[in-house]
């Protein structure tokens, strides 16, 4: 197909900060939101020494003794926050070759006695006691903090680039607080035998997903229209953005959730980091139900660009159930404990057979 991609745009973020620059920035962006579904974002609002900081505590997180992370394990948390160790996690039913720590920014609205259980996604995070890792917590906070305003602004500017108001997309978030998610990565080298899925082909199911690639290593594909996988790799003082799922829904389409994948590094190598950032959306909306109206030109780009050729059974809920029921079924296909612990029902309906021989979260 001629718009097809063979590697990912980058975009110049200070670009959007001044009037006279802002308009190619928003042309750059609507092409990317609209035929790619991924980018780097280049000169971006978060100071570096904290980027620096957080990619320097992801080593230092896994070499904690095994019973602090066993400690915060994610079975122990109804929100799907805290530590998974190695092959612990599904992506359609494969392991996927990762390690990792899950954590949220501050709280929203929580469940209450007689809320649906999809409420209860949002909650506290777990961490590691403060005498074992000096200032883990803090970096992590003011970290998330900052890709929390970092993914907003860019949200305002992905709704002007497809012609609608800033704000087109504030009534998809809690105005008392959204609870957006964070993960630190590890990809280990795998064993001679092993499988190379560091995670497997898969879309995000949120709004926007900000991911800092944390050591220079490559891994991280896209696919393209024509299904081949294009190398996203590192480029320093960059974020990777893609869309999700929940984004493409309420644009009809327009917004492309492009399908990606991890590679585990190449034996003789050293483990590979990242640290993404999931902006997620308030929970009690259907939101295939409201969808947004679009200028019609920026409809008409649907047409001129084709078909997507991968898959798009992956949350087809949305038309269907609220987004905390769609975002809690995601959680427990990937991590079947946790939700046997915390949510039998679903577990039993998902797991009818009890829990896979892989897939558990400590
Ligand atoms: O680690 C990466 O580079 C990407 C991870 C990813 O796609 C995800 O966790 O959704
Ligand atoms: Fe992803």
């Amino acid at each position: 197909m001629a718009t097809d991609f063979s590697s990912i745009p980058v975009l110049d973020f200070s670009q959007s900060q001044d009037a006279a620059t802002k308009p190619a920035f928003l042309l750059a962006l609507r092409h990317a939101l609209t035929h790619v579904g991924f980018f780097y974002l280049a000169h971006h609002s978060v100071p570096p020494e904290l980027v620096a900081a957080a990619a320097a505590f992801c080593p230092e997180f896994f070499a904690l003794p095994d019973a602090e992370k066993e400690r915060v394990r994610m079975a122990h948390s109804p929100h799907f926050f805290g530590y998974s160790r190695l092959g612990a996690e599904l992506t359609k039913g494969a392991v996927d070759q990762r390690e990792q720590f899950d954590f949220g920014t501050s709280t929203g609205p929580r469940w209450a006695e007689g809320d649906p259980d999809w409420m209860r996604l949002w909650g506290p995070s777990q961490w590691p006691e403060e005498h074992l890792l000096p200032g883990f917590r803090d970096t992590f906070v003011r970290y998330a903090a900052a890709l929390q305003a970092l993914s907003g602004a860019l949200l305002a500017l992905a709704a002007e680039a497809l012609g609608l108001p800033r704000d087109a997309f504030a009534r998809f978030f809690e105005t008392d607080g959204n609870q957006d998610r964070l993960k630190v990565v590890k990809y280990p080298v795998p064993a001679d035998d092993a499988s190379r899925q560091g995670v497997g082909p898969h879309y995000d199911g949120g709004f926007l997903t900000l991911l800092l690639q944390a050591s220079p290593h490559r891994g991280l594909q896209v696919q393209n229209f024509a299904g081949e996988w294009i190398d996203a790799p590192p480029m320093p003082g960059t974020f990777v953005v893609n869309i999700g799922k929940a984004l493409e829904t309420i644009t009809q389409g327009v917004a492309i959730a492009t399908s990606h994948r991890v590679l585990s590094p190449e034996k003789g190598s050293t483990p590979r980091y990242s640290i993404p950032f999931f902006q997620m959306i308030r929970r009690d909306r259907i939101i295939g139900q409201e969808v947004l109206e679009l200028p019609p030109e920026i409809l008409k780009i649907k047409e001129s660009r084709g078909q997507l050729g991968s898959d798009s059974v992956n949350y087809a809920e949305y038309h269907e159930v609220p987004a905390g029921m769609v975002a809690l079924v995601s959680r427990i296909k990937s991590h079947p404990d946790v939700a046997q612990q915390h949510y039998p029902e679903h577990f039993q309906q998902f797991f009818p057979d009890g829990l896979p021989a892989h897939g558990i979260a400590y």
